[in-house]
């Protein structure tokens, strides 16, 4: 990887260079456009033609039968059944202590104010499948799916669809698996088709079309709700010369071989240690069955040399990455000051693959810096949330009078208008 004197650099050097390869290239939203403009006006035949133009394969029907669902699950074997289960139980676990609770209290007497929470009816999980099938993706998103209480959950995968990952969705509770891919998946999921259900929100990770696609159907009020931009993969790496190179370069490729778009960052105050994982990468990439994707990837990532770990943290914290490793003898002591990732691993013993598969922890992340303002996906973004208020009259005679001052400054004379009303109506009574 390039290495970079962070201090050497000039303003705009600094910004050019945590820009994100994927953003970079652009473009794509005319394209996307397009393809959601056929989706919805040619239903289940534009996606037929879509799927096999971009996806060359011949389909004659979209949604997986239940002989299809029994043949593929037949063919998984029992060993990766036994790790899917490994994972299912601490995906459940950690996703089940998120549930929220329920609110009931007065905040004065007589005034009482309740916070409820409701499943989202419909969802729509996106499951990446282009160069890598992601099983672990059907987990991360329908298990908080079924724990909310989402009444339809509906999964798309691009074809060839993956035995491990019908498997995976049935085991999970999917209602229905098409195999559609990429931007037409997500417009089919967003408006319907004669055989895909309109969901109320879309979930999941994909490449820059898929994205792309979710950020345009989640600006039409007529489309659909998305949790996050979950683009190409991306992790930051922080390390002291106490790291291990060979750790630090497993982890780097583990999110470089994800896709040629996929940018790793490393930054330590160490020269020698950059120069140690320089080494390494090249040694681990002879063995890896992806190396040439890992290669696109790492030709657009870099190692930043910084003064201390404070520097290292600014650099971590104004690049906002998706997966942040802290690999320093006190890992723990810099997570107060690390403020935008999405998911952080502490210590020489947590790859960042123990989140991707079976911590318990989500893997899907906001991508592009987004993790400044999103957050990790969770039980939360399958439910929403609203508030129910019931006063008596003693609650409106503490509080009315208040309000009816607030109106009047804010010249809404209805709005006063209603609690006067009520109160001259008390009054009489009393
Ligand atoms: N952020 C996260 O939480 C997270 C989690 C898992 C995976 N990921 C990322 O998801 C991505 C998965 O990407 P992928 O490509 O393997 O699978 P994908 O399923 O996201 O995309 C494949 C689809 O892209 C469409 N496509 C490909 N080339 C196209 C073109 N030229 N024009 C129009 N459509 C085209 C095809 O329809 C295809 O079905 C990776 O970048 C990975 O890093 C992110
Ligand atoms: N690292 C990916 C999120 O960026 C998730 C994943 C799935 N399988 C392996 N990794
Ligand atoms: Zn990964």
């Amino acid at each position: 990887m390039n290495i970079l004197e962070w201090n050497q650099l000039s303003i705009t050097e600094q910004t050019q260079a945590l820009r994100r390869p994927a953003l970079a290239q652009g473009g794509r939203e005319a394209q996307v456009a397009d393809i959601i403009a056929k989706v919805r006006q040619g239903g289940d035949a534009a996606l037929i033609e879509l799927t096999r133009t971009l996806d060359r394969a011949e389909r004659s029907t979209l949604q997986l039968s239940e002989q299809e669902i029994d043949e593929a699950a037949d063919r998984v074997g029992t060993d990766l059944k036994a790790a899917i289960e490994l994972a299912i139980s601490n995906i459940e676990t950690f996703h089940r202590a998120q549930l929220p609770t329920h609110i009931a209290l007065d905040t004065s007497p007589g005034v009482r104010c309740e916070l409820h929470f409701q499943p989202i009816e419909k969802v729509g999980l996106y499951v990446p499948g282009g160069s890598a099938p992601l099983v672990s993706t059907v987990m991360m998103l329908a298990i908080p799916a079924r724990l909310a209480g989402c009444e339809r959950v509906v999964l798309c995968s691009p074809p060839p669809i993956n035995d491990a990952i019908v498997y995976t969705a049935r085991r999970c509770g999917v209602d229905a698996i098409y195999t559609l891919g990429g931007a037409q998946a997500v417009a089919a999921m967003a408006y319907g088709s004669e055989s895909v259900t309109k969901v109320d929100k879309i979930f999941g990770p994909g490449n820059a079309w898929v994205t792309e696609a979710k950020q345009q159907v989640s600006s039409d009020v007529n489309g659909a709700a998305i949790d996050m931009p979950a683009g190409p993969s991306e992790v930051l790496v922080i390390a002291d010369d106490t790291a291990d190179a060979d750790f630090i370069a497993s982890d780097l490729l583990s999110q470089a071989e994800h896709g040629p778009d996929s940018q790793v960052i490393l930054v330590t105050p160490s020269n020698a240690l950059a120069d140690q994982v320089n080494a390494a990468l090249e040694q681990q990439l002879a063995q890896l069955s992806r190396a040439d994707i890992a290669r696109q990837a790492l030709s657009e990532s870099r190692t930043f040399i910084c003064d201390d770990l404070a520097q290292a943290v600014a650099i971590s914290n104004a690049y906002a990455p998706e997966h942040l490793i802290v690999q320093t003898a006190e890992p723990r002591a810099l997570l107060p000051d690390l403020k935008n990732a999405g998911s952080i691993f502490l210590g020489a013993w947590t790859p960042e693959s123990v989140g991707d598969y079976a911590s318990g922890t989500n893997h899907t992340l906001p991508t592009y810096g987004y993790s400044r303002t999103y957050s990790s996906l969770g039980l939360a973004d399958y439910q929403r949330r609203f508030t129910v208020q019931e006063l008596t009259p003693t609650g409106l005679r503490a509080i009315g009078p208040a309000v009816e001052l607030l109106a009047a400054t804010e010249t809404l004379d209805a709005h006063k208008n209603a609690v006067s009303l009520r109160l001259a109506k008390l009054e009489k009574q009393a």
